[in-house]
């Protein structure tokens, strides 16, 4: 790990305090009050903390969450946001997947970084905080028929989950040119927090937008509905701190409630039905995990509801082992289909990555990293390719909407990825945002330990592939603009023509980790889809699943803020349901 130097030790001093002091995780069933719960949430990761929180404000609801990764408590690395690059893929606190073979990387296998941690994946993740545009969440409304999705509707939860920290060291005058104020919500609980380095290359990157301003418009505020433009990153930090839905949702307040209780190191392997004589619909009660490695199982049982929130891979992977899937795979690996729903672990989207490290005159990275307490990203752009774009001829337009990006830039300090010779450097990373291709989650074996089967098809499609050349070229625009131009002593590649650009794209592009819609919803009478628009499993009871699984289609933003707005609003369904008010 790195150097703990820059680090803001006044900024961690109360927060360690506050984790010396927290109650409230198990690590051993034994430990358990009873066996029998209201709500089981299985994974203890960004959605599921969220609905444990809230269906345990109500003090007659029991809640237990089972997470197969253990505490992120007292944990520097966790903490602190400069740490992010180091943290994952390939850690103890990640799940250390891969793909299959990606046909269209030259059979490449790329990483399927998740968090195995309490706060799941919003523990390790780079911190962005981008929402989304208006179009696709409009979109999501139109697919499920649920008005309820659209971005207008879900603002009370947008600004329920946010907490945004006007920073102290600066006026709000000179902030509010980097965020809009009248978009964010000041009382939610997730702390969220501007950027907040002021350096040379700030400047050339904002002049570049003046500049080029048709290429490269500046946006004041990249998460109000609209997000084409440039803009300064918001992240999820509060004091230099990382938050996280662990840090926020199961903060020590919360683990004090008597009807809340958090066993970690438990991983579940099944949920099931005690009594199968009920032939209307399987009803799905309690939830089977292991501690041992699978030596020994144990049930609990759900009295109202479990709640499924162990995010795109293993969701889908606990349905599938439970019986609920495509009745002919599942019989292949020798397990009893029980549910026949052939859409679990289908439609998997991944947004494509490629991050090019330009060599630049000044340590980029030495001037800009700064302390630790600073997340990774300063800036991104969201960007359309144009309309007359001659992919259009052969491809309908895949974006949610004219306010919708086809890719996305973000610039990184210094290097991501194997080391380069020597150097100093600055990373492009350029994201294609709404990506075409398809793949899935399948299983391997019956053995509920054994991973899934990863594939998410990466640039298989020819529209992928285009958007992510033009992205590249648009990068290279970019940084040979006037402004930036004399700080770059040498590109990533030479390659210019498409057929070099693609072996250039085929050899080094990966996953950003924001796998979606393994369990997409859909509407209520649709004959596909795995959740309805309330995010029930279709067609069985006593199931839902609430996690980035249920997107129906990847939306063109970093996902930790979508899943926590579905989150916010499922817990309010959860609670409508068992209650009648929230
Ligand atoms: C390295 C990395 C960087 C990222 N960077 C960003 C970013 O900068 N901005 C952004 O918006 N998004 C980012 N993302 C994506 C974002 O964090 C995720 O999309 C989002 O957090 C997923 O939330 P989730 O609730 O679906 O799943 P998770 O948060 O992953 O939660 C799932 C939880 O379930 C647990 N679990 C799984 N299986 C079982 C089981 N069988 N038994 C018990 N528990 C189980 C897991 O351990 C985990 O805790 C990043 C992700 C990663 C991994």
């Amino acid at each position: 790990m790195g150097s703990l130097q820059n680090w803001r030790y006044t900024a961690l001093l109360p927060t360690l305090i506050s984790f010396a002091g927290a109650t409230g995780i198990l690590t051993n069933s034994s430990d358990l009050r009873t066996t029998e719960f209201d709500f089981v949430v299985v994974g203890g990761g960004t959605a599921g903390n969220v609905i444990a929180n809230r269906l345990t404000e109500n003090p007659a609801f029991s809640v237990l969450v089972i997470e197969a990764g253990g505490s992120d408590r007292d944990t520097l690395e966790l903490m602190a946001p400069g740490f992010a690059p180091l943290i994952a893929p390939n850690t103890q606190w990640d799940w250390n997947l891969t793909t299959t073979p990606q046909a269209a990387l030259n059979n490449r296998s790329v990483s399927v970084a998740r968090g195995f941690v309490l706060g799941g994946s919003s523990t390790i993740n780079f911190l962005a905080y981008t929402r989304g545009t208006s179009n696709d969440f409009d979109r999501y409304a139109e697919i499920t028929g649920d008005d309820g999705w659209s971005w207008d509707r879900l603002m009370p939860y947008i600004f329920k989950n946010e907490h945004f920290m006007i920073g102290e060291s600066e006026s709000l005058e000179n902030q509010t040119a980097r965020f809009n104020p009248s978009v964010h919500g000041f009382t939610g609980a997730l702390p969220v927090s501007l950027a907040d380095l002021s350096h040379e290359i700030d400047a050339k990157v904002i002049d570049t937008t003046t500049e080029m301003s048709e290429d490269y418009p500046f946006n004041q505020d990249m998460n109000s509905g609209n997000h084409l433009g440039l803009g300064w990153v918001q992240a999820t930090v509060e004091n230099g701190t990382r938050s996280s839905s662990a840090t926020v949702y199961l903060s020590d307040q919360f683990l004090q409630r008597p009807n809340l209780q958090v066993l970690v190191n438990a991983r579940v392997t099944r949920v099931l039905q005690s009594n199968t004589t009920n032939c209307t619909s399987p009803t799905f009660d309690q939830v089977e995990f292991t501690q041992d490695g699978g030596a020994s199982v144990q049930v609990i049982s759900a009295r109202k509801e479990i709640i499924l929130s162990a995010g795109s891979i293993m969701s889908p992977h606990i349905l599938m082992h439970s019986g609920i899937g495509d009745p002919n795979a599942l019989f292949e690996v020798g397990i009893e289909p029980i549910h026949n729903l052939s859409s679990v672990g289908q439609n998997l989207t991944e947004h494509p990555f490629l991050s090019s490290a330009w060599q630049t005159l000044n340590d980029w990275s030495e001037t800009r990293s700064g302390p630790l307490s600073h997340p990774p990203l300063s800036f991104m752009a969201w960007l359309r390719l144009p309309d007359n774009s001659s992919i259009f001829e052969s491809f309908k337009d895949p974006a949610a909407g004219p306010n919708t990006a086809h890719y996305e830039l973000f610039w990184i300090n210094g290097k991501v990825g194997p080391e380069p010779a020597q150097g100093n450097f600055l990373t492009l990373g350029s994201v294609v945002v709404a990506p075409t291709s398809r793949g899935a989650v399948t299983l391997n074996s019956s053995d509920p330990l054994d991973p899934p089967l990863i594939n998410f098809n990466l640039l298989s499609s020819d529209f992928d592939m285009f958007v992510q050349r033009e992205a590249f070229r648009s990068a290279k625009k970019f940084l040979t603009g006037s402004a930036c131009s004399s700080f770059i002593v040498a590109a990533p590649t030479n390659a210019t023509t498409d057929e070099e650009l693609d072996t250039f794209i085929r050899q080094n592009a990966l996953g950003v980790f924001h796998p979606v819609s393994t369990a997409a919803m859909s509407g209520k009478n649709a004959t596909w889809g795995v959740v309805d628009p309330d995010l029930r499993v279709k067609g069985v009871s006593g199931l839902r699943v609430v996690d980035s699984s249920v997107m129906p289609i990847i939306p063109a933003a970093h996902t930790q803020a979508p899943t926590y707005i579905i989150a916010e609003r499922a817990a309010d369904m959860i609670k409508e349901a068992w209650f009648g008010v929230v």
